[in-house]
């Protein structure tokens, strides 16, 4: 008989395409990055980042109530740290009552049950723009770890649940495991950047954060020292084990829609929950062909927040996700 099998029969409408689809979104689903500044009544607009804002405490605490009803439940911090108090040791950091150690108690005194994650990198921080120190045109690994995990440590006390390390720094995971194991946050929890590679569509995010490595002689230009090379793959499942062998209780990898491969070789490897990033070049390059009118926006969205949970993500940390849940109602 012909044809053999006629697949087409469960994408005859809507209906049956909805009751045989393998992947679906929910709220659950996603991780919000949020950007704080000093200040109050901030609401900042990102250049490169259309309708994404960088919030002021007193606005961070509207804005994650209105996440909080869409039924968003977990925010990811990065905070906007003056030029005043950059340098190369990331001393800010380190500040109990720094922006970020407070707009973790802002978030958490608004909306006590959100899942609060912080960034643990030394960039924001950075006279220089690296995620460790400088030193001899060189980050150098141990020193920097040691202040990533003081810098976990002061997040944790200031009610973090969870630290994200995004610095790609050997041995960090473990350090801070050790630290916060021994000052007793037991249950504070780490979504480490496993597999985070060298890569150009983070530029958005460093115009948001004014983050980027700045151009001095004895200054890296970039940070592919540290970073993984977008070449690799093996090299990806092998950060990510040890990462977890660290005490990493989440892993992630990053950039997300061009690293659809590594995202799936991880999840067929691990047992622990895996987070992707849809980073700030992807939101922008969504974004500018949409305005353009070259691309549907919406549906654009959609396919690429259903791809990543297709290669196995378990937590999307998207800067689409409110308008995401708005569009699924
Ligand atoms: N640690 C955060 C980044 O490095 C960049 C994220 C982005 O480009 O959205
Ligand atoms: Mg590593």
């Amino acid at each position: 008989m012909y044809p053999l099998r006629r697949n087409r029969r469960l994408r005859t409408n809507e209906a049956i395409r909805s009751l045989v689809r393998e992947t679906v979104i929910t709220p659950n689903d996603f991780l919000v990055p949020l950007f704080v500044v000093e200040g109050k009544g901030v609401k900042d607009e990102i250049a490169s980042m259309p309708n994404y804002f960088r919030y002021s405490l007193d606005l961070l605490e509207k804005e994650v109530k209105e996440l909080w009803g869409l039924g968003l439940k977990a925010v990811l911090l990065f905070a906007k740290v003056p030029d005043h108090l950059k340098d190369n040791k990331g001393t800010e950091a380190l500040n109990p009552n720094g922006l970020m150690q407070r707009a973790v108690k802002t978030v958490k005194n608004a909306c006590p049950d959100m899942l609060v994650m912080t960034d643990i990198a030394l960039d924001p921080y950075s006279s220089v723009g690296h995620d460790g120190i400088v030193q001899n045109g060189m980050i150098i690994n141990d020193e920097s770890a040691e202040v990533l995990a003081k810098m976990a440590l002061t997040h944790a006390q200031a009610g973090a649940d969870f630290v994200a390390p995004s610095d790609m720094n050997d041995g960090r995971t473990l350090k801070i495991r050790e630290l916060l194991e021994q000052e007793g946050f037991i249950n504070t929890g780490i979504m480490a950047y496993t597999a985070k590679y060298a890569s150009s569509f983070y530029g958005p995010f460093r115009d948001a954060l004014d983050s980027a490595p700045v151009d001095l002689v004895d200054v890296p230009k970039d940070k592919k020292t540290y970073q993984m090379d977008f070449g690799n793959r093996i090299e990806a499942v092998r950060e990510t084990l040890i990462d977890i062998e660290e005490g990493a209780d989440i892993v992630m990898v990053k950039p997300g829609i061009s690293y659809l491969d590594i995202l799936r070789d991880i999840k067929n490897e691990v047992d622990v929950p895996v987070a992707v990033y849809q980073v700030s070049g992807e939101y922008a390059m969504i974004k500018a062909a949409a305005e353009k009118g070259w691309l549907n926006h919406d549906q654009i969205m959609l396919e690429t927040t259903i791809a990543f949970k297709r290669a196995g993500a378990d937590i999307i940390t998207s800067y689409f996700a409110k308008d995401v849940v708005k569009l699924l109602g």
